[in-house]
């Protein structure tokens, strides 16, 4: 079966009728009763196609539609679940993941790297794969803190206070095992935070900051407090501000044992993972250095992780 990827397609900021989209089924888009109201949307199109499987067959697979009215972004809409779209992915990271399983022995993963870099949307793939347990750490500290939302306790308490229970997030899960972590972006800027997440082994998804931004604006600002609050159209605003951040973390992101780029873990280029080079003895070279249990020096397969030591 040949599996290839077309590119990425991108119409962006184009003016359409809003009855247009009303006459298509329910089921192809979702719209709210509000902004069918809306006489004219302004619309962003971001289209991914599915992996081309034979000669005959490629198919549209899903695309996302983010709407703005009045240069503030209103909604976001997908065709379908955008899980169809990872579902190629996450069979591929899961088949990966279970290879590297027995040689973890038990330590937690620590996914790091800036907002939208996919965390949470990895690190839940990667931990059924090797059947760990998932956390966000943003979760946990809403719970401590009993709210709904990181952007509640920013505007109620401030980051400072974030940072700390973030802090004591951390200190609490470094005492676990199997657990894959998502962290907040911001996580690794504290030399303390790295006292914890050297308990387990710290992987860097590093992606590009212009599909960061683009990732971003499909979700819109309201839940990640640092990006909400500067002017412009929506992938400005979050390049600007993801551009400065990174300036500040990028050394910080350097500390992990090891890194993913996005090339790897995007689904857009999936096909990377089979390419026969991509079979790096991660686990030995790069992570025995931190845990003695790693002790088999057979070359392990784990293409899924194109590691770079620290
Ligand atoms: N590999 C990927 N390719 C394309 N989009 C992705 C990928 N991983 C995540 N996303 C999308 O990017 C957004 C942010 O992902 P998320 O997992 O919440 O990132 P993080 O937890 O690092 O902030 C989500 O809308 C998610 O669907
Ligand atoms: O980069 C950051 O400083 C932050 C990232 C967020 O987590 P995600 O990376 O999961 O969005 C969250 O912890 C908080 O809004 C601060």
């Amino acid at each position: 079966m040949e599996a290839n990827f077309a590119p990425r397609m991108q119409i962006s900021t184009t003016w359409i009728d809003a009855h247009k989209f009303a006459r298509k089924p329910s089921s192809f888009l979702r719209f709210s009763g509000r902004l069918r109201e809306q006489k004219r949307l302004q619309v962003f199109v971001s289209a991914q196609f599915r992996p081309v499987r034979d000669e005959n067959r490629h198919s549209l697979d899903s695309f996302e539609v983010s709407c703005s009215y009045n240069n503030s972004q209103v909604s976001t809409l997908e065709s379908e679940s955008l899980q169809d779209l990872f579902d190629d992915e996450a069979l591929i990271l899961k088949n990966k993941s279970q290879e590297i399983e027995p040689y973890l022995n038990g330590r937690c993963i620590y996914l790091v790297g800036m907002m939208g870099s996919g965390k949470t949307t990895v690190g839940k793939i990667l931990s059924q794969a090797i059947h760990y347990s998932f956390c966000d750490s943003d979760t946990l500290v809403e719970k401590d803190v009993g709210m709904t939302s990181v952007a509640e306790i920013f505007e109620k308490h401030g980051e400072g206070f974030f940072r700390d229970k973030e802090t004591e997030a951390l200190e609490k899960l470094s005492i676990e095992h199997r657990y894959v972590v998502s962290t907040g972006g911001g996580a690794v800027i504290r030399d303390e935070n790295w006292m914890y997440m050297r308990k387990g082994i710290s992987v860097w998804l590093d992606v590009p900051l212009e599909e960061l931004a683009q990732r971003i604006m499909a979700v819109g600002t309201k839940s990640r407090p640092l990006l909400d609050n500067e002017q412009g159209d929506a992938y400005t605003k979050a390049f600007r501000r993801l551009s400065a951040l990174f300036e500040k973390r990028h050394k910080a992101y350097e500390n992990a044992d090891a890194r993913i780029p996005a090339s790897v873990h995007s689904p857009m280029q999936v096909n990377h993972f089979q390419r026969p080079h991509l079979q790096p003895a991660f686990l030995e070279q790069n992570l025995g250095t931190h845990n003695n249990a790693v002790a088999s020096k057979e070359t392990t397969s784990i293409g899924a992780f194109e590691a770079q030591a620290s």
